[in-house]
């Protein structure tokens, strides 16, 4: 009933106007795609009894005690005049400036020195406003050690409060004021999801000390909402391969990657005509095979178009940029004729994927930089990964995604694929680690498990595949189940 009414409320409230989605300038100068504005209900009565009627509720919920309640000037203060009207407790009025004549006074009403007061707000973003309220009432020699708000934009306003001794109550949460209106389809999973990232980026308070690790009163309630990969496959941005692997990925829901690491083309090809319904990309690695032909290339291909999978030789490119034209180009294995996906690490520089643009692009191919890698004491962490990411920003127009243990960029066009996977954690004994699909793709973050020897050993490899796919899928159902809030209607 109490979920019904909020919901209800939150309708009205953009019904009216209160909520706004678009493009605004913030007083802060920061451009916000959401935008409050309570001021509009002192021209709907029944909405003001509405909001006062949650308001004086919350503190109730709370059992909050007080002994009289200021409303943070102007909006806030008919509301506060209502619930003390209603509920006969007394009330004071802050001045936003102290009067020049008379009194000289800047609270209006009886004041109690060691009584508690309430404060009562509209919309909260950094607490400051509630925050000088509250000064104002301490001065007198009031107590304030509670505030309730009907909208917290949790952008850092709770945490600052807390810190200065006041606790912060809201009637509702962002995030419950996005999944009511995508509920309802007043907006959609993308208006949801750039309003969330707005949230996450836009935190108001620099805590210090402890406090910056994740103590409750910083944490980031507003999680940006999980894409699924058909959607992110429509995005202005994902590269049309990407675009291309995210759709089948959907399509066959299959998110497992094989790597066919065999030294023979017969049986390589076997392979993937019998694992090729359950793989969104084949992973080869092209000069461990003792008979290769420029025929096997095409078969390959064949089997792709067949049962609509990627190719994808993992070449590990890590050159200038002139000799890795020629390596990707020319060579025996001319791997830009019949490879989708190749991938690169970034040590030489940007140059290394210049060369392979150069190449690539105008055949439709693409690549993904390598972040991270899966084996025992790579060098590939921290700040390194970080320049890969920048380097894939920065050459979005042929990199599409990463080689990495988990996510490593929050945009949602790069694709992310991640070696070392078997259903069991362990290693090889030669430095290979191996995590489990679920810990990849649903707690990692990762879109695609590239399984090797995990199939290629089993006695039975379309079971196992399968079986890696199924393990895939859940996990990444499992993810967006938990992460998004409006990506599925209930
Ligand atoms: O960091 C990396 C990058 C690439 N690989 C390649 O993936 C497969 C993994 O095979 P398994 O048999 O599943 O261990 C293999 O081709 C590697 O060259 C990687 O493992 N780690």
């Amino acid at each position: 009933m109490e979920n019904l009414c909020l919901e209800s409320l939150i309708l009205k409230l953009h019904d009216v106007q209160a909520v706004k989605f678009g493009t605004f300038t913030l007083k802060s100068g920061i451009t916000s795609p959401i935008y409050f504005d309570l001021r509009v209900i002192v021209s709907y009565p029944t909405l003001m009894n509405q909001v006062s009627s949650l308001l004086y509720q919350r503190a109730k919920d709370e059992d909050l005690k007080y002994s009289s309640v200021c409303g943070v000037p102007y909006t806030a203060l008919p509301l506060a005049t209502i619930i003390c009207s209603k509920h006969e407790l007394p009330m004071l009025i802050r001045r936003k400036e102290a009067k020049d004549y008379g009194t000289k006074k800047i609270i209006e009403g009886t004041i109690h020195p060691g009584d508690t007061c309430l404060i009562i707000e509209d919309v909260v973003t950094s607490g400051s406003s509630v925050m000088e309220t509250a000064l104002v009432l301490q001065a007198e020699g009031l107590k304030v050690t509670d505030a309730i708000v009907l909208m917290d934009r949790e952008q850092g306003g709770g945490a600052m409060l807390a810190k200065r001794g006041i606790t912060l109550h809201s009637v509702i949460s962002i995030s419950k004021l996005l999944n009511t209106l995508f509920q309802a389809d007043r907006i959609d999973s993308s208006t949801a999801q750039s309003v969330c990232r707005f949230i996450q980026e836009n935190n108001t308070y620099k805590p210090s000390g402890e406090e910056e690790n994740g103590s409750p009163a910083t944490k980031k309630p507003c999680k940006p909402a999980e894409l699924s990969y058909g959607d992110r496959a429509q995005l202005q941005n994902t590269h049309p391969l990407a675009a291309q692997l995210l759709r089948l990925m959907e399509e066959k829901k299959t998110n497992l990657c094989v790597s066919a690491d065999m030294t023979g083309c017969e049986e390589l090809l076997q392979l993937a005509d019998s694992l090729g319904p359950q793989m969104c990309v084949l992973k080869t690695h092209v000069d461990i095979l003792q008979d290769f032909s420029p025929a096997f290339t095409q078969s390959l291909r064949d089997l792709g178009l067949k049962h609509n999978f990627l190719i994808f030789e993992d070449r590990k490119f890590a050159d200038i940029g002139n000799t890795v034209k020629h390596q990707y180009e020319g060579g025996l294995y001319q791997i830009s004729s019949w490879s989708h996906i190749v991938n690169a690490h970034a040590v030489p520089g940007p140059g290394v994927v210049k060369g392979l643009s150069a190449v690539g692009r105008p055949l439709d191919r693409g690549c993904v930089l390598i972040g991270q890698m899966s084996s025992q004491g790579s060098l590939a962490t921290g700040d390194y990964t970080q320049a890969v990411v920048k380097m894939a920003e920065e050459h979005s127009e042929f990199v599409f995604g990463f080689i990495s243990g988990s996510k490593i960029s929050n945009k949602p066009e790069f694709v992310h694929m991640t070696p070392g996977v078997q259903m069991q954690s362990g290693g090889d004994g030669l430095g290979q680690q191996y995590s489990s699909p679920d810990d990849v793709i649903c707690k990692k973050g990762s879109d695609i498990i590239i399984v090797g020897r995990g199939i290629l050993g089993a006695s039975d490899r379309v079971k196992a595949a399968a079986e890696y796919r199924e393990a895939g899928w859940n996990a990444y159902t499992k993810r967006l189940n938990t992460s998004s809030q409006w990506d599925a209607k209930d």
